[in-house]
């Protein structure tokens, strides 16, 4: 595609964005623009968008797509400023923002004029944030959820999933109710229970010297998202604040429940309740990015000594088999390390977990 794309908000997903943009339509211009400059300037210099522009109103009445990727009440003022602008007529503006109704009923100012706008959300994301954390492979195989406005044809809708096929994610169509009920189960309310847990166990009372250092696995796995952003979290939680509040008491009532089968000392009550969990769990689609954000992930659990990685490395570039990424996860980091390699193909983790099994005796997991 061919044209001038503006970015508003360079952080993680504005930047895996423009990344996305910028190799699949190499003719069109990507222009970013930040109320933080560091960042903007960040963004240029890692040569993530083609130019910067400090000026929201130059760079939007030049846009043919305006992406806006702030936190969703940055995103509403935004979109309020828009109606006094002279965009393009044929301009297409779309958000990232992880909430759909509030910001679908502001952009009412744009669609009632007959802007096209398009909520978007793409389901892939980090607890980092900022242009330094931003990566073209974010959004590989996950969700990516549009709630068209009003009067917005389909051939719009069409046109926006060409500027984003980069991604190579899977768009779905969903109502903007339907959106935040949805994400506020498997997003917005597991970040709320992450954050309590990080509470109880910062608020214990008696906090043994040892706490911090034994908070590893299970803890940290179930607590990596209570580091996300805390701006972008308020804004979310305050947006989706009525289907959080029926979860949270939900999650009370399901609590109690705990509690009673913990009382009353019923082995096979407590087997049950892990047990269905279990068998729900393992059986949600770990092999696509969605709900579980997941790719063909193997993990090593490997010493920290200097030149593991590339031991690693070479056992598999031995065998041919190519990765797609590699990182260190930041669990255990006193300890041990945990890599986790990520392959495109189903069939390079198979073949990674055998090479490593035969070289190695390292522990491995798949992901
Ligand atoms: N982080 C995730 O996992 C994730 C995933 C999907 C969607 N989202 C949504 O995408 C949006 C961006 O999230 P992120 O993780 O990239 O955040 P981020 O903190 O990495 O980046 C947000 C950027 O927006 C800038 N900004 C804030 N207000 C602005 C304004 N008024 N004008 C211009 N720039 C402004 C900030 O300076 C920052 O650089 C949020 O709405 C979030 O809900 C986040
Ligand atoms: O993987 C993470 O760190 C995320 O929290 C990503 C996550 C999610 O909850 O799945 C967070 C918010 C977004 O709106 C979409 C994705």
């Amino acid at each position: 595609m061919n044209g001038t794309v503006l970015i508003i908000g360079m952080g993680l997903i504005g930047g895996s964005l423009s990344l996305c943009i910028k190799k699949e339509h190499p003719h069109a211009k990507v222009i970013g623009h930040d109320v933080n400059h560091k960042e903007l300037r960040l963004a240029k210099s890692l040569g993530v968008i083609d130019e910067m522009s400090l000026s929201l109103q130059t760079a939007a009445e030049q846009a043919d797509l305006i992406i806006i990727s702030t936190p969703v009440f940055q995103t509403e003022k935004i979109i309020a400023q828009f109606e006094s602008l002279s965009l393009k007529e044929s301009v297409l503006i779309t958000d990232t923002g992880s909430t759909k109704e509030q910001i679908m009923r502001s952009s009412e100012v744009l669609t009632k004029n007959g802007i096209q706008f398009i909520g978007g959300h793409p389901m892939a994301g980090s607890h980092k944030s900022g242009v330094a954390a931003a990566k073209e492979i974010l959004f590989e195989n996950a969700f990516y959820m549009l709630t068209p406005g009003s009067g917005v044809a389909e051939e719009n809708v069409g046109k926006l999933q060409d500027w984003l096929r980069g991604t190579h994610a899977k768009f779905l169509i969903v109502e903007p109710r339907e959106h935040d009920e949805l994400t506020g189960m498997i997003s917005h309310f597991p970040h709320i229970v992450a954050a309590s847990l990080v509470h109880q166990a910062k608020g214990s009372s008696t906090e043994h010297p040892y706490l911090r250092r034994l908070a590893a696995g299970g803890f940290r796995d179930i607590t990596r998202i209570a580091s996300s952003n805390p701006t972008m979290w308020k804004d979310i939680t305050i947006q989706n604040r009525g289907v959080l509040l029926s979860l949270l008491k939900e999650w009370k009532v399901e609590m109690d429940e705990v509690v009673s089968l913990i009382e009353m000392n019923d082995s096979q009550k407590i087997y049950d309740y892990f047990n269905d969990a279990k068998v729900f769990r393992d059986d949600l689609p770990i092999l696509e990015k969605g709900a579980i954000p997941s790719f063909y992930d193997l993990f090593v659990d490997v010493p920290d000594y200097p030149g593991v990685i590339s031991e690693v490395t070479g056992y598999l570039a031995q065998e041919k088999i190519s990765l797609t990424n590699i990182r260190i996860m930041e669990t255990r980091e006193d300890i041990y390390g945990v890599l986790a390699i990520s392959f495109q193909t189903l069939e390079d983790r198979e073949r990674a977990l055998h090479c490593l099994r035969e070289q190695t005796n390292y522990e491995l997991f798949l992901g």
